[in-house]
């Protein structure tokens, strides 16, 4: 009776009303019907079928309702399909996995997955519809396009940290991802030497961490490993493989992955890989009760490599036991993934394909942040792939954008719109600072060139403007709205940048992001500064506009300062911001002022371009008018694709702005033979020299660094006694203070 009482008493306390219901959910649901009523959020909540239901949505509803949850008040039924508490629901639970039935009327709530992850889901998406003290009346039939859907830590440089990762797994819950691999390249336990050692206890117990994590957040844990630098083919270390995944496994590890990406030599070889990877499948993945498809990354992983007459992926399409998932990245390393590429893939390796989508990863333009929309794969490529996970970039919190939208993109492709993902991927990410954050993004999103030619649109919505500005202040009549639109976005990147930096709401995005930001303080300064020297010039204002050109210059300087003092790798180090159209803008418009003032008063005022802190003096004539790739702490020749005849006596100098220390430099004239005939040597003045000691690495490059005294100049030459013949495959030098 006093259930009854209790019931009858809520339902009394829930206003009925009719709201216009724009359901927010994320990633967007397949089927929802609205009423356009809701009700006021009951006081408390009785729920049903917490002994059958998953755990962890339990733990979740728990957790999201406290102690509004108990045994009585408004109905709230969870559970499986065929679990009592939801069998009224059975006929209305899509029949797919980790689909999920969701209805709220004003009689009860209901909760039923087709399968325990379809009840987590089903919980997420419940906490979504809370809003502004009322619940929606809605029946929602949801499942997701893609199987596995999530993120593979596949890039090469640092690896996420401990705590990065737990805070991903929390996010890959509240997204639907259910995949996390585990496959850092930089990790010496997943690849060479140690990937037959067991993980030492502290990385052990941090790694089961992980795993249980994972498990509440109903993500796949896959621990990845990278033999193929050193594997022999022999038991020894098939067994070394097998030891490891079981040591994996007691840490609770239940889905496992080989990747034999970016090798070469023995471990390439196909045949090899299958008989090992069908061992291990057929020994440890198929016995043990527990372990999902085991996931293999192959060594022609993309069709830009593939290489038919090698019948790698032949080998792997007939000989592969069909139950063994295999990754692939598109076209080419880096590419958007076309419907024509996975059926294209799928031919030849007999499965759908496993995509390892190579974004937002940064690994090889290390000095950009890739913050913006994830555009450009097909929608139509889901019946075709068994899953899609996303390798991000070093940066954990800056990839969330992306992976915000590829969570949204794989679980309902046809619903997907890249702008309102991303838009939502801010919001979700920095609530109180959407439109700083929006400013900041939308201006760090490009590439800038770089080896795998992909590129990204970034500044889309000024880029017009800037272009349409510089045409007409070149020609001498340009439209003042123009000028003023210029202004205004300089200013929102100057004022983003500050309201950012002390922003403390999501702390760990801001660390990973702060030198990007002071970056574009910087550019944000120098493009207002830029435009206030066209006024002062047309206002024939001397004193202001030596004042501003002056500034301008500055910011520069801080601007290559910035760029030696952080984010130094050996590959792209520094930190790059707006530079497929503010930056140029900002460098145009000072060239033109001040070749326009230096006209009108007969000044030779100095341009920005002749700041390069780098100059190349040669007598080999291929090489006299070699391109510099100059960055602020390292300076690479363009590589050449002819022959280059390099005469006895013949030398290539570089001069430094400055004396500085040499932490690496390389050179690569992929040449088999030794290079007796040739000299590499440093000098702080030009007169005296000492010698670098250069090593060959394995892939037939000389490597040498300098670290004793600063220098300022850097030279090769060849002392031999007769003309060599090379190619110019590589040639840096890496420099610091
Ligand atoms: C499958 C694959 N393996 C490599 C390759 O793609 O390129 C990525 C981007 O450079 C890199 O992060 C990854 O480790």
């Amino acid at each position: 009776m006093k259930k009854v009482l209790v019931f009858f008493v809520c339902l009394l306390l829930i206003q009925v009303r009719v709201m216009a219901q724009d359901i927010k959910v994320q990633p967007s649901p397949r089927q929802v019907n609205v009423t356009g009523k809701s009700m006021t959020i009951p006081v408390a909540f009785r729920l049903v079928g917490e002994q059958e239901a998953n755990p962890h949505a339990i733990a979740l509803l728990k957790q999201f309702l406290g102690d509004r949850l108990g045994t009585e008040g408004f109905p709230l039924y969870v559970g499986e399909k065929g679990d009592r508490a939801v069998r009224g629901a059975k006929r209305l639970i899509p029949d797919h996995p980790e689909g999920y039935y969701l209805s709220i009327t004003d009689k009860a709530i209901m909760l039923a997955g087709n399968d325990e992850r379809g009840t987590y889901y089903a919980v997420r998406t419940f906490m979504q519809l809370f809003h502004e003290g009322h619940l929606p009346f809605v029946g929602i039939q949801d499942y997701p396009d893609v199987r596995f859907r999530g993120v593979v830590e596949g890039f090469y440089g640092t690896p996420w940290s401990h705590e990065a990762r737990l805070r991903q797994l929390q996010f890959y819950g509240e997204n639907k991802l259910n995949t996390y691999i585990y496959g850092p390249k930089d990790d010496p336990f997943h690849s060479s030497p140690n990937w037959r050692k067991p993980y030492p206890a502290k990385e052990a117990a941090r790694l089961a961490e992980l795993v249980k994590v994972a498990n509440e957040n109903e993500v796949d844990f896959v621990w990845a490993i990278h033999p193929g630098l050193d594997i022999r083919w022999e038991t020894s270390d098939r067994d070394s493989l097998m030891a490891k995944f079981e040591h994996m496994y007691d840490l609770g590890v239940r889905s496992f992955a080989v990747f034999f990406d970016d090798i070469s030599g023995e471990g390439a070889k196909a045949d090899r890989q299958v008989e090992l990877l069908n061992y291990i499948d057929d020994h440890f993945v198929q016995v043990k009760p527990d372990v999902t498809p085991l996931i293999v990354c192959p060594t022609e992983y993309n069709k830009g490599w593939a290489r038919p007459e090698s019948g790698y992926l032949a080998t792997i399409g007939e000989k592969l036991n069909p139950s063994v998932e295999v990754m692939w990245t598109g076209d080419r390393v880096i590419s958007e993934i076309t419907r024509e590429g996975v059926e294209w893939i799928r031919e030849q390796i007999k499965r759908p394909s496993y995509i390892w989508w190579n974004f937002p990863v940064s690994d090889y333009v290390r000095d950009h942040l890739l913050l913006g929309e994830v555009y450009g794969n097909g929608k139509d490529i889901a019946g075709s792939i068994s899953g899609f996970v996303a390798n991000p970039m070093e940066w954990a919190e800056a990839s969330k954008l992306a992976i915000y939208c590829v969570a949204d993109y794989t679980w309902n492709m046809q619903s997907y719109d890249r702008f309102r993902s991303w838009y939502r991927a801010i919001r979700a990410i920095m609530p109180e600072n959407v439109e700083a954050f929006t400013v900041f993004a939308r201006h760090n999103s490009d590439l800038g060139e770089n080896v795998h030619r992909f590129r990204r649109e970034e500044s889309v919505e000024i880029q017009p403007v800037a272009e349409r500005f510089m045409k007409g202040y070149r020609e001498g009549h340009y439209d003042e709205r123009d000028f003023l639109a210029l202004q205004d976005e300089f200013e929102r990147v100057a004022e983003a940048a500050d309201l950012l930096l002390i922003d403390r709401e999501n702390e760990a995005l801001i660390e990973e992001i702060t030198p990007w930001l002071h970056q574009f303080k910087i550019l944000g300064d120098a493009g207002q500064e830029a435009l206030a020297m066209i006024k002062a010039g047309e206002r024939g204002d001397r004193e202001l506009f030596l004042r501003k050109y002056n500034h301008v210059k500055a910011l520069r300087k801080r601007s290559y300062e910035l760029e030696r003092q952080f984010n130094q790798n050996p590959y792209q180090p520094g930190v790059k911001t707006g530079t497929t159209v503010l930056q140029p803008l900002v460098l145009d418009v000072f060239t033109e002022a001040t070749e326009r003032f230096n006209r009108q008063n007969g000044t030779d005022l100095p341009l920005l371009a002749d700041y390069s802190p780098c100059k190349l003096t040669t007598n080999v004539p291929q090489l006299e008018h070699l391109p510099l790739q100059v960055y602020p702490s390292r300076v690479h020749l363009t590589p050449l694709l002819e022959v280059v005849k390099w005469p006895a006596g013949g030398y290539l100098q570089l001069e430094l702005d400055d004396a500085y220390r040499i932490p690496g430099t390389r050179l690569n004239f992929d040449v088999k033979g030794d290079l007796s005939w040739g000299v590499m040597e440093v000098s702080a003045d030009g007169e005296t020299w000492q010698t670098v000691t250069l090593t060959r690495d394995a892939r037939g490059r000389l490597n040498g660094k300098w670290e004793d005294t600063p220098v300022k100049f850097v030279r090769f030459t060849n002392t031999g006694e007769g003309e060599q013949q090379v190619y110019l495959r590589e040639f840096y030098v890496v420099f610091s203070l």
